[in-house]
């Protein structure tokens, strides 16, 4: 592919060693629908942040060709977007705090409900490495997973009316599946996700957010 190419080129111009500044990272993490583009921009504007989203925008537009493809490249995408964006937040936390929409979490949570088949029992058990945080990839403070009942979810998506990708298809259509993607979010760990129930208001979402991270971020201004 040569959309494959242009993606291993953008991640060689990373350096290989990340060093972050001293501004909080904070990332939202969530089922699609869940709010997370609404909170990411009201808490980027409450505390000046700067807001990224992985994958980043330097390789949105390859996204659709990996989203066509198999599981396993499709994954590939995501994983090393995560490696570009880190670079990214590694800048800019030098400079002011950091929001992030998705995260290595959404890669690693949609790949083990993908790959794991059948009912949720069959899922590793927590503690399993494939919930760890990868030893290389820089680490946020913070990790926000945002919750909704799925008849809410449901109910946010027709609001919107937006095209889905095959697997956000597959979370509408099929309970199980969006159950393996929760637990394996809520199992992830080092760090793992704090998650605020998302179902009020935006502004009440947005004050139980920021109250969560004034709460964990002592280093913010
Ligand atoms: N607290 C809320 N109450 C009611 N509606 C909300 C709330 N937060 C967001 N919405 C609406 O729900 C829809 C989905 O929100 P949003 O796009 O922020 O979700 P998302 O998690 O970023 O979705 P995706 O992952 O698919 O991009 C939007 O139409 C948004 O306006
Ligand atoms: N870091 C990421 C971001 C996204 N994904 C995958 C998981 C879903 O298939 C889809 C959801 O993205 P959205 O439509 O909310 O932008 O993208 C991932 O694996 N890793």
């Amino acid at each position: 592919m040569p959309e494959a190419r242009a993606v291993l080129e953008l991640v060689d111009q990373c350096p290989r060693q990340v060093l972050r500044g001293a501004f909080p990272v904070i990332v939202i993490e969530g089922l699609d629908a869940t709010g997370k583009t609404t909170v990411t921009q009201a808490v980027a504007g409450a505390l000046q942040a700067a807001l990224l989203k992985s994958p980043p925008a330097c390789i949105s537009q390859w996204r659709q060709a990996f989203d066509d493809e198999p599981a396993i490249i499709r994954r590939a995408f995501y994983s090393l977007g995560n490696y570009i964006v880190a670079s990214e937040i590694a800048q800019a936390s030098a400079r002011s705090p950091v929001v992030v929409d998705r995260y290595w979490h959404s890669t690693a949570a949609y790949a083990i409900a993908t790959e794991v088949s059948g009912a949720v029992q069959h899922l590793p058990p927590a503690h399993h490495p494939v919930y760890q945080w990868p030893k290389d990839l820089l680490k946020p403070d913070l990790v926000v997973l945002l919750t909704v009942s799925p008849e809410e979810r449901l109910r946010r998506i027709r609001g919107r009316g937006l095209e889905r990708t095959s697997e956000e298809e597959e979370l509408e259509a099929n309970s199980v599946f969006r159950q393996k993607v929760e637990v394996s979010y809520a199992w992830m760990e080092s760090p793992g996700c704090h998650v605020v129930d998302a179902s009020p208001s935006r502004e009440r979402v947005l004050q139980a957010v920021l109250s969560l991270i004034r709460d964990r971020c002592p280093q913010l201004p």
